[in-house]
């Protein structure tokens, strides 16, 4: 596979001031070469590592200049493929792009994947597999929290830990591997406890990156939340005033949202995925009523809810339903429409229900009560522990499985350890927390979930 010489847009497709294709393989200077018409630089392609040259893109076929533009290249392993690669920036508009992609294609380059390039620079050993993982998480940061961890991975913050905890774990079955040809009873108690404690040592570690793995799956993936209500309570209303747009269709009917509507917006770093639904209610229209079952389906996943009461109608048969579903969850309770009248929510009523959650007087359409509601949001997420960016090293939650199986196997080993099990079955659980371990890194893992995880980016990554 890493014979082929690969080649895709790198840039968003769409109007913009310049657009890169990149070529990286064995063949991308070779093919540059045959393409690419140097204005004054005509020895471009002989010794530096790096270089960038002004000139044309022509077709060898016709001589016809397809685009001016500058060639960089970056002679393997001084790239970051570790391949030869080769970079052109043309114009940026779809057709000169793709004009010059099909002639790179033409002369013998192959369409990358998505995430073909990121692969071949981990398979040539340039990053690990988190640190490749990472970048993804960099392109689709929605704050800058979520950037500043997701650099940090790449950086190597989490794969240092994890290295260090394989070796140590290494070093503890080799511990093992010296005293196995004892019999059982002479092995000596002081190794034992010291092998022990090392065991302790490591899942606190281990303990610690879990601690504020959540934390950083919010600022990874998004706080997932539900606008939920009954019908024409104001929650498209709320989306766009939240969104400071006009997202969703907001009309006095009922039963004008049909289907789930979901945007991001950065509220003070937290980056908060929301999403609208259909208002929930009975109903014989088929279109509203497979958006109430979808209504109820996000419920279940809902990292946080936003339930909007009619401050106008006071509570009715249609809201108990609602609240009967979400009872125990974590809900904010949002009394809307205060802007027409006095507000005619019972609230010890909704207190029965949710007695510790925080209730909030709003007018989603005149835009009042927002930066209170934005607060309560953070707050409860700050008190739910959402920890300092400094502290986050584990925001995948691949890699917080991984951990917690290397977790296991640990406790399962040191359980062993104290007790009389043979020690053989000790150093297998050790063996296993040390594969698990391997699978954040990658210097563990199947191609197959390495074609799964680099399946995810996009094309050009
Ligand atoms: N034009 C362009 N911009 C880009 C990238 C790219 O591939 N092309 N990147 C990719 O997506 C990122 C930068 N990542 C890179 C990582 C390593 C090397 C590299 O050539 N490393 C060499 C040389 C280092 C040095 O001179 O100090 C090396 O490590 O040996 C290049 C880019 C973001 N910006
Ligand atoms: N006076 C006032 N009217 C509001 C407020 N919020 C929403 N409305 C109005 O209430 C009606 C319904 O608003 P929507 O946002 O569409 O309600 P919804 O909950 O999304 O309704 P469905 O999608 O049908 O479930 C519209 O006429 C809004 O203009 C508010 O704070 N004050
Ligand atoms: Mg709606």
């Amino acid at each position: 596979m890493l014979e082929d010489t690969i080649v895709a847009i790198a840039t968003p497709l769409g109007e913009g001031s310049i657009g890169v294709i990149r070529m990286s393989g064995p063949k991308a200077i070779e093919i540059g070469y045959k393409v690419f018409c140097a204005k004054k630089n005509k020895n471009w392609f002989i010794k530096d590592n790096y270089k960038i040259i002004y000139g044309h893109v022509i077709d060898p076929q016709n001589n016809e200049i397809l685009d001016e533009v500058l060639l960089s290249v970056m002679r393997g392993p001084h790239s970051f493929t570790a391949e030869d690669v080769v970079e052109i920036s043309c114009h940026g508009g779809i057709v000169p792009l793709k004009r010059v992609l099909d002639l790179l294609l033409r002369m013998g380059a192959r369409l990358a994947e998505p995430g073909e390039f990121s692969k071949r620079a981990f398979i040539n050993g340039r990053l690990d597999l988190a640190q490749a993982e990472s970048i993804i998480d960099i392109i689709k940061a929605k704050t800058d929290a979520g950037a500043k961890i997701a650099i940090g991975q790449l950086q190597g913050r989490l794969s240092e830990q994890v290295l260090t905890l394989q070796n140590e774990i290494l070093g503890l079955m080799a511990k093992i591997e010296a005293i196995i040809d004892f019999p059982e009873d002479d092995i000596p108690e002081q190794t034992l406890d010291e092998m022990v404690l090392t065991c302790q040592r490591l899942i606190n570690k281990i303990e610690k990156l879990l601690d504020h793995a959540d934390s950083g799956k919010i600022y990874r993936e998004g706080l997932k939340t539900v606008i939920v209500g009954k019908p024409n309570v104001g929650k498209s209303s709320l989306l766009n005033a939240l969104l400071r747009e006009q997202r969703a269709i907001v009309t006095d009917v009922p039963g004008t949202t049909r289907d789930v509507i979901e945007e991001v917006i950065n509220i003070k770093g937290v980056p908060l995925k929301i999403i609208d639904t259909a208002g929930l209610r009975e109903t014989q229209d088929l279109v509203e009523k497979l958006g109430v079952e979808k209504s109820r389906q996000l419920l279940g996943e809902a990292d946080l809810i936003l339930l909007l009461v009619d401050a106008s109608t006071g509570l009715v048969k249609e809201d108990l339903n609602v609240i009967n579903l979400i009872k125990d969850k974590r809900v904010l309770i949002l009394i809307n429409k205060i802007d027409i009248t006095a507000n005619l929510i019972d609230v010890n009523e909704l207190k029965e229900y949710f007695y510790d959650s925080t209730i909030l007087e709003i007018s989603a359409q005149q835009e009042i009560g927002l930066d209170q509601l934005e607060q309560a949001i953070v707050d409860l997420v700050l008190a739910g522990k959402l920890a300092a960016t400094e502290n986050i090293l584990v925001s995948n939650s691949r890699h917080k499985i991984a951990l917690e199986k290397a977790h296991t196997h640990l406790k399962e080993a040191q359980r062993g350890m104290k007790t009389s099990i043979p020690i053989d079955l000790v150093s297998i659980d050790l063996k296993s927390s040390w594969e698990f371990l391997g699978d954040i890194t990658g210097n563990n893992v199947s191609e197959d979930l390495i074609d799964r995880i680099f399946a995810d980016f996009c094309i050009g990554k």
